[in-house]
């Protein structure tokens, strides 16, 4: 098969979709890549690596997206629908419950839209989105604990205090794969933790995980409310696969909030599950105050460590490239009730229900397109 590398083109978005191990897995099994023109170096791979790889290195992402798989990182970018042509492959994060555009040009191009994000286990796990989810839930604190510094907009507080001065709170709302790392790291800086999540398993786990060191919450509106009241730093890290994010914190729950705190929203690749959160703001200009709380919404957070983030998602997403490179996507998706679940459009239908609801859009059963 031959499988095309386009240079990501979002703001501040450093990863690439392949690295040269990845590059010599695909070619060792007889396959050619194509990959653009510096693509790599954000992530401190160059050329000449990718061309010992194996690789083709081609100037312009015109010549990488004529390929029969495009292997990319984030969701394609409206300037880079025109490469779409029917019967494309295309694997790559999509979020299409957040992204009506993409939805509509894929669906209009008859693309075969493959989102890492929804490949999912028989046991409910996301590997294609683990490793970005761990990358973001650690990053989500440490940013919190910069942008709580007075200098940056927030209330001027530690997240560990000091002997004599109380420590902060931080409550992550969502105890998945991002919430869990997110409480690793703000236990690790010294807060308070809570974490609020709607799965009692899920809380006895976590209680497992961290013992008493933090507090498990039942996730309600009511307890939501009062848990951010008080809090210093909130972190959104909610996913219902493949669904729009369901907006748990209201905009009187924000107003609540003392003046400086501090918003950061990881599921805003869905949607965000705050009010407030209206917009999703770049790595260039991350924050933006409002009810005097400041609030970030960077879809493509772990864009911004491309190094750690870039082997991280290539160790999970090229064993499933393999797949559908050595039997073609149709039997790759059969084999694989992991993969098939990733299709989320085929042949101009929409065959992720979560997908199609949030849109108003006939949903289609994938299998039909499968013989
Ligand atoms: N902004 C960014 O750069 C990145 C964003 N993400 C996003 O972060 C979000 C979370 O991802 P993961 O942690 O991997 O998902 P996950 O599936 O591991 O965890 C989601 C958790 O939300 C819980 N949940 C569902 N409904 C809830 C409710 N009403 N109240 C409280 N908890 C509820 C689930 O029980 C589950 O524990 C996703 O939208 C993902 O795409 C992930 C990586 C990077
Ligand atoms: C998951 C995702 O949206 C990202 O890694 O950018």
């Amino acid at each position: 098969m031959y499988i095309g590398i386009p240079r990501e083109i979002k703001n501040n978005e450093n990863r690439v979709a392949i690295t040269p191990a990845g590059v010599l897995s695909l070619i060792s099994d007889g396959h050619v890549v194509v990959v653009e023109d510096g693509a790599g170096l954000g992530s401190g791979f160059t050329n000449e690596q990718y061309l010992e790889a194996g690789a083709t290195i081609v100037e312009t992402a015109k010549e990488a997206w004529s390929q029969e798989m495009v292997m990319k990182v984030k969701e394609p970018l409206p300037e880079e629908y025109d490469y779409f042509y029917e019967g494309l492959i295309l694997f790559t994060y999509l979020h299409l419950a957040a992204e009506p555009g993409l939805t509509k040009a894929l669906i209009d191009k008859k693309v075969i839209g493959i989102a890492y994000e929804t490949v999912q286990l028989n046991n409910g796990g996301l590997p294609l989105l683990t490793p970005m989810s761990e990358v973001a839930g650690r990053m989500a604190s440490q940013i919190g604990a910069q942008f709580l510094e007075k200098s940056k907009g927030g209330k001027g507080v530690l997240l560990s205090g000091i002997p004599g001065v109380k420590r902060s709170k931080v409550t992550v709302i969502g105890g998945g794969v991002v919430g869990m790392n997110a409480a690793k790291i703000a236990l690790g800086l010294g807060a308070n933790v809570t974490i609020i999540d709607l799965n009692p398993e899920r809380l006895r786990e976590l209680e497992d995980i961290f013992g008493t060191n933090i507090n498990t919450i039942m996730s309600n509106p009511m307890n939501i409310a009062d848990s951010i009241a008080d809090s210093d730093l909130v972190i959104g890290a909610v996913l219902i696969p493949g669904a729009r994010a369901p907006k748990l914190v209201t905009e009187e729950m924000v107003q609540a909030m003392p003046e400086g705190s501090v918003i950061v929203d990881v599921a805003i690749d869905q949607g965000g599950i705050f009010e407030t959160v209206d917009r999703i703001t770049t790595h260039d200009n991350p924050t933006y105050t409002k009810h005097g709380v400041v609030h970030y919404s960077v879809a493509n957070m772990p864009g911004a460590v491309p190094r750690t983030s870039t082997i991280g998602l290539t160790n999970v997403t090229v064993p499933y490239a393999l797949q559908i490179a050595n039997k073609g996507y149709k039997q790759a998706c059969l084999d694989n009730a992991a993969l098939l679940k990733g299709i989320n459009t085929i042949e101009g239908y929409v065959t992720y229900q979560a997908v199609a609801e949030a849109h108003g859009l006939e949903y289609d059963n994938v299998m039909g397109h499968l013989e």
